[in-house]
């Protein structure tokens, strides 16, 4: 099969497995550049491993420490017309990568919202894994949630609380400038987001986890989260999304509570706004990142996925001085304070008035932004052939769930 981009919206619906490989050894070569880890963690389950911020957690954890780990997504493989999704040959790379490596390597594919996919997952760490996890990484972003009890469909809104919201965005089909308009969400539909998006589902992997004997004693777990800033508060921390974010931080202070005894280290990481599958659905978010990519690079403080979680390990998580993270008056590790810097927040301030269709290009990091998108499915790099045939069928040792 020939394989080029097919983009549809905000999503591309092919993926080349050549170039996702690559990109998968260039995050475990940053990994390994990044300098030696402090004693980190033995045994690593990642929730939401094949993308974004969880495949750099998974990514840093195996190539940083050494870890063993096991990943939880729901990918899709290729079909007889249809190439597999960017996710599945991430994570087959990722596998072989780290079979070759010697590392232990295990993946679940399927809804990580059932109890079948924790009993799965339990069952696995029981039989294959040696001891018990000693670090969880919570890193799904889903727009919908299968209610593990009664099989309910619970969707998540896009949606802005109290007034409709209008601003400036960017339509990357035709690379212009828009408006784009927000609605308030009803009581329902941010209830419903909550539901998906906020901790429960989080704090039921800890539960089951536990319960099952096992969870290591002072483990940690993490889960991400995004505040953002003026420009995007009211799409998001002011929004559905951020509503459910707040469930977050409440479901880390409910855990540090409730497993206060096995000594559970329970996080809330708040993130730098990077390019991924999630990011690029939000309104305004691609034209912020845009602006504030610019301004990062020229300040020489820009951070990629990958090294904004090489970070985490490094100066919050498994600190080579041995003391426990610094965090916010919320409990938060703050992941976004070079993003928040105030020098780069009134440049952000400043510019975002200014942009236009005409100066989008010139003005902003639109060009890094449309590149980024692209190679999140591979495509777009300068050391794949995209004119020759590859084979799209790549299977790799996956339980499906
Ligand atoms: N992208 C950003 O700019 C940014 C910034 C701060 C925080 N975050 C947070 O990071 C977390 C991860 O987001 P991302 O941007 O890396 O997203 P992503 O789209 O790259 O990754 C989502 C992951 O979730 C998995 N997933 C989705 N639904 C699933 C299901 N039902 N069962 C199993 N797996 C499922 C996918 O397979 C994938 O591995 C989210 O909580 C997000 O809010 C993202």
């Amino acid at each position: 099969m020939i394989i080029h981009p097919k983009v549809r919206g905000f999503i591309c619906v092919t993926a080349h497995p050549t170039g996702c490989e690559k990109n998968v050894q260039e995050q475990i070569d940053i990994t390994k550049a990044s300098g030696a880890f402090a004693s980190g963690p033995k045994r690593v389950l990642v929730i939401g491993a094949s993308t974004g911020y969880g495949l750099a957690s998974r990514i840093t954890a195996a190539f940083g420490h050494g870890a063993a780990t096991l990943g939880v997504f729901l990918e899709k493989p290729s079909s007889e017309s249809k190439p597999g999704t960017a996710g599945w040959y991430n994570s087959a790379a990722f596998d072989k990568l780290a079979k070759q490596a010697g590392l232990y390597s295990r993946s679940i594919n399927g809804d990580a919202f059932s109890h079948e996919t924790r009993q799965r997952a339990i069952e696995l760490i029981k039989n294959e894994m040696g001891g018990p996890i000693d670090l969880v990484i919570y890193s799904l972003a889903s727009p919908v949630r299968k209610m593990p009890d009664s099989g309910e469909l619970v969707r998540s809104a896009l949606k802005t609380m109290g007034n409709t919201f209008t601003a400036s965005s960017v339509d990357t089909n035709r690379d212009a400038v828009v408006q784009a308009t927000v609605e308030p969400a009803t009581e329902q539909e941010i209830k419903d987001t909550v539901t998906v998006m906020g901790g429960e589902d989080w704090a039921l992997w800890i539960d089951a986890l536990s319960k099952a004997g096992v969870l290591a004693k002072n483990a940690t777990t993490i889960a991400y989260s995004y505040v953002g800033t003026e420009i995007t508060w009211p799409i998001y921390w002011h929004g559905t999304l951020g509503q459910a974010k707040q469930h977050l931080d409440n479901t880390a202070r409910e855990l540090r509570t409730h497993y206060a005894a096995e000594g559970l280290h329970a996080y809330v990481g708040v993130m730098k706004s990077v390019v991924t599958q999630a990011s690029s659905a939000i309104p305004v978010i691609p034209l912020y990142v845009s602006m504030v990519f610019r301004i990062m690079k020229e300040k020489g403080i820009h951070e990629g996925t990958i090294e904004q979680i090489n970070r985490l390990f490094h100066q919050f998580l498994y600190r080579q001085d041995g003391k426990t993270p610094e965090t916010d008056s919320e409990g938060r590790l703050r992941l976004d304070d070079w993003e928040l810097r105030d020098d780069v927040q009134q440049a952000c301030k400043a510019l975002w008035p200014t942009v236009n269709t005409e100066n989008l290009w010139q003005n902003t990091d639109y060009a890094g932004y449309k590149h980024e998108f692209l190679r999140l499915f591979g495509f777009d790099r300068k050391d794949v052939d995209y004119n020759a045939e590859v084979n799209p069928d790549v299977r790799f040792d996956v339980v499906e769930s």
